[in-house]
């Protein structure tokens, strides 16, 4: 983490006054520290080595679907969402080259590693559209990412008496751990990981988990589903079903999912109370990466500020912080303490 830390601060440069990292746009920050654990492997190497195959997107650099939309990215890097280099694809260049120089295998198993062992699946001459086919990716997967980090920061601001337990949880995880942020660590926020989950589930959108049909398909209430046509899981419906969820599904009530209680969840797993990553082959890839973001980015401001909403959370003379969505300051404000 702390690697992770220094490399962004290297990356962006900019440090607030008190030494703190400014988030100048939320989604640049998610997309450095994005490509950074592609580097550490926070993604899933193997499930992505069967997607690509299985989306015979073989020799991503030469597959012709795929190489118009690399050269678009390549000379629109700005509507990207990255101000500046978009530096992974330079990256893989520079690293592929060194690595495929030494005479021993590298010990680490990272998303170049990958790229080098499956010469099958990637067309080394063409490292430059694989690198922003990735930046591709990591683009979509951080959009929404702000979307929803900015969400939870909203509810945290706007919701009484929710930073204060968020604060209190991260004081007393201080006390027996110390105040160094490792990944076992993010485990034990559990208040955080309910109050992530649940400000998710309040947002979701009517349409989840869209898919095309290929063929006619019958459900087991008889209900006729027409090849050609597309059918999405409704979210709406399901995050708001009192059997699921208990009592009160439409409140925002951040300890619905803590361990104590008769409706526990984690944030990373799976199941009917859980569908935010999806289900099945096609779930989310970057969902360990998303989670332990969420939960680094989201305690680094808890012990650091009080999160206040824009409107009533600041006295005259009070230094402010804050990020930009979509190039709109947010309306949560960060006041240290
Ligand atoms: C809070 C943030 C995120 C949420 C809620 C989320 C949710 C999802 C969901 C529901 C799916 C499955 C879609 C389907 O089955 O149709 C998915 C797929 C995927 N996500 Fe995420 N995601 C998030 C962040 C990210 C990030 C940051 C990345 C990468 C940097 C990422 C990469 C992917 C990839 C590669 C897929 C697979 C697409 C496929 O196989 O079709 N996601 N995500």
């Amino acid at each position: 983490m702390e690697r992770l830390t220094e490399q962004l601060v290297e990356a962006r440069g900019k440090k607030g006054p008190d030494g703190s990292i400014l988030l100048h746009s939320l989604q640049e920050y998610l997309g450095v520290v994005a490509a950074l654990a592609l580097q550490l492997r926070f993604f899933d190497l193997d499930t992505f080595k069967i997607r690509v195959m299985k989306r015979s997107m073989i020799k991503l650099g030469e597959e012709k679907k795929f190489e118009p939309l690399a050269n678009y990215i390549l000379h629109i890097p700005h509507l990207f969402g990255f101000t500046g280099d978009n530096y992974l694809p330079k990256y893989l260049e520079v690293e592929i080259k060194r690595r495929r120089q030494l005479s021993e295998r590298n010990e680490q198993y990272d998303i170049v590693q990958f790229i080098l062992d499956n010469p099958c699946l990637f067309d080394l001459n063409k490292i430059e559209s694989i690198g922003y086919i990735l930046s591709l990716l990591i683009h979509s997967g951080t959009t929404l990412l702000k979307v929803y980090l900015n969400k939870v920061f909203l509810d945290i601001a706007l919701t009484p008496g929710v930073y204060e337990h968020l604060y209190q949880e991260q004081c007393h995880i201080i006390e027996e751990h110390g105040k160094k942020i490792e990944l076992d660590i993010l485990d034990k926020m559990e208040i955080l990981d309910s109050t992530i989950l649940e400000s998710i589930r309040l947002s979701s959108h009517q349409e989840w988990l869209v898919r095309y049909l290929n063929k006619d398909f019958v459900l087991s209430n008889g209900v006729s589903l027409h090849k050609g046509t597309y059918v999405s899981f409704d979210m709406l419906g399901h995050t708001h079903n009192e059997k699921i969820f208990g009592k009160d599904p439409e409140k925002f009530n951040y300890k619905r999912f803590v361990r104590s209680g008769p409706m526990h969840q984690p944030l990373g797993d799976v199941s009917a109370r859980n569908l935010l990553w999806g289900v099945g082959p096609r779930m989310c890839m970057g969902k360990d990466y998303s989670i332990a973001i969420m939960k680094l980015i989201l305690s680094i401001h808890i012990r650091k500020y009080a999160i206040k909403p824009a409107f009533l959370g600041h006295k005259e003379g009070d230094t402010i912080h804050t990020f930009k969505i979509d190039k709109k300051p947010s309306f949560v404000y960060f006041i240290p303490q």
